[in-house]
């Protein structure tokens, strides 16, 4: 049966009021989530639930997340249901709780629950954000590319890419103008994830503006605008295929489609293999004809995605842990004295050549790198997905197939359980002694399970290079261009300061 009157407007508004009802419902009803299930929760604003509107947020989400796992802490509570939007999200407070989330109980949570769109946007599915068979099939085929041994392999072409950012410093250096060194940085480690994984020389101190930076950056460049579509686009992801939406920008997604595919093209045509990344991915691709669609073979679609993210994972995070670690030895002229002090002991027994062992010597640089991502994780949360209803040990809260799980990287670095004056840099905190006497996930920027980050040793391996590149010759202070305090831009995926970061480079014994 149908109501309506003769009047179009007064339809309208019934079907307005009717449909508003429905919305009312369903929100009110979605925020009593954590209440049913005696999860505790803290009141959500609708209709954002819990944290800032993404559009118009004042800190970064990651220290929102963080405000709340103080909140739940200061109430003794080891873990917290909140809402994004109307989705429930599962945030564990307690370390052993994220260790069997991520490790102990992994099978429950092997998906990611980032937003997939294979059909629409192909460049979505890759090792980061998929999840199931096809997650473990490709995991397991790409982990042996990422061992100490294979390291070994590409550490000339770093030491290469070491060479040219210490050349394009000391041309600049005579110019005495301070330099963005995030800028500087991401030239040096796009130039090397393109070489070690696609075999490209992407030029980028040559061409300031190589459109593999340019693309790159636009990734992690975000809006209010963005933002909100992205929180959406999460908390609503078969609405989201249905709309069409796009998460990377189709001019990005193009470029490096055409990149990939132009060099697969090139060294099928002309027999040209090399050890590297891709030519992994192309002898998965031609192993077999049939395409079974769960990461034991591959189409083209799916070595664009995995060659993108391996580029995009590759370089943002290990320049951006570069430029803090150098910030913050701007600012303690006696750390940047001791790790340079170290420097040139270890290179003085490695006949004054950085090398892959002389690398693994630099113990002290290894405190200074553990510190900085510990004050500035690449990325301050990370997500798992529920597949399978987990019980909480000892309770009977169930936390149900579907429920995305934020574990908060950045709260746990800054707990004062954990962390005396965590605002404080100071790399001791990583000597053997405190080391032991902490619980070992109170450290965790590269995440922790089996999906743990893949690139670990090739991105410490990287900043290392870049670090000895720049500090054994020069001497680093902050510019009066850098402003003080940092401000980390609300909008960036990963932190980034706002106005760029720039430092004084003086050349040594100058
Ligand atoms: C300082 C440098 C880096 C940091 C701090 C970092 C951090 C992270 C974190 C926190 C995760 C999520 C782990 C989790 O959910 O438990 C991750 C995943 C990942 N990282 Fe890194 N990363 C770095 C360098 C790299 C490099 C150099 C590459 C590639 C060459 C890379 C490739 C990846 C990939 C593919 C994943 C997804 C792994 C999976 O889901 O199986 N990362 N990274």
């Amino acid at each position: 049966m149908v109501f309506s009157t003769d009047n179009l407007l007064l339809d309208l508004f019934g079907v307005l009021v009717a449909l508003s009802a429905v919305l009312f419902v369903y929100i009110k009803r979605s925020f009593q989530y954590w209440d049913r299930k005696g999860v505790p929760y803290l009141p959500p604003n609708i209709p954002w639930g819990n944290l800032q509107p993404p559009h118009s947020r004042d800190i970064p989400e990651g220290d929102d997340v963080a405000n709340i796992y103080y909140k739940a802490k200061a109430k003794g509570w080891k873990y917290i249901g909140i809402y994004v939007m109307t989705g429930s999200v599962f945030l564990p407070v307690d370390l052993e709780l994220i260790k069997h989330i991520t490790t102990k109980d992994f099978q429950h949570f092997v998906d990611r629950g980032t937003y997939v769109n294979e059909k629409d946007e192909p460049i979505t599915a890759h090792l980061f954000s998929i999840g199931g068979k096809k997650w473990r099939n490709l995991r397991t085929k790409f982990t042996p590319t990422f061992t100490s041994g294979k390291m070994r392999q590409m550490f000339e072409t770093i030491a290469n890419c070491g060479h040219i950012l210490e050349k394009y410093i000391e041309h600049e250096v005579d110019h005495h103008e301070p330099l963005d060194i995030k800028n500087v940085l991401a030239c040096y480690t796009t130039d090397i994830i393109g070489s070690c994984a696609f075999g490209l020389d992407c030029n980028s101190f040559k061409e300031p503006n190589s459109p593999f930076t340019q693309f790159g950056q636009r990734v992690f460049r975000t809006d209010g605008i963005r933002n909100l579509k992205i929180t959406f686009m999460g908390a609503f992801p078969n609405l989201s295929k249905m709309l069409r939406m796009r998460l990377t920008e189709k001019e990005v997604e193009d470029f490096y489609t055409k990149v990939v595919e132009d060099t697969v093209r090139y060294r099928e045509k002309e027999g040209v293999t090399r050890p590297d990344f891709l030519q992994m991915l192309i002898d998965i691709k031609n192993k077999t004809n049939e395409h079974t669609g769960d990461g034991t073979s591959l189409t083209m679609d799916e070595i664009v995605a995995q060659s993108f993210v391996f580029f995009i994972a590759g370089f943002e995070t290990s320049s951006t842990t570069m430029t803090f670690a150098l910030y913050q030895l701007a600012t303690h002229p006696e750390i940047q004295e001791k790790v340079r002090s170290e420097i040139n002991s270890v290179l003085e027994k490695h006949n004054n050549q950085i090398t892959y062992d002389a690398l693994n010597e630099l113990k002290y640089m290894g405190k200074v790198i553990d510190e900085t991502l510990r004050m500035y994780p690449a990325l301050p949360v990370v997500t798992r997905r529920c597949v399978e209803d987990y019980r909480i040990p000892d309770s009977d809260v169930i936390i149900e197939k579907g429920i995305e799980v934020f574990i908060p990287i950045k709260a746990i670095h800054y707990d004062p359980e954990y962390y005396e004056n965590p605002e404080v840099f100071d790399p001791e905190r990583f000597n053997e002694e405190n080391i032991q006497g902490r619980h070992p996930y109170a450290h965790i920027p590269f995440g922790e399970g089996p999906r743990i980050c893949i690139g670990l040793r090739f991105g410490v391996m990287q900043s290392k290079v870049g670090l000895v590149s720049i500090l054994k010759n020069f001497r680093v202070t902050l510019s009066s261009k850098t402003k003080l305090p940092l401000k980390i831009d609300v909008n960036s995926f990963i932190p980034t300061t706002e106005g760029g970061m720039w430092l004084n480079l003086e050349r040594i014994g100058k």
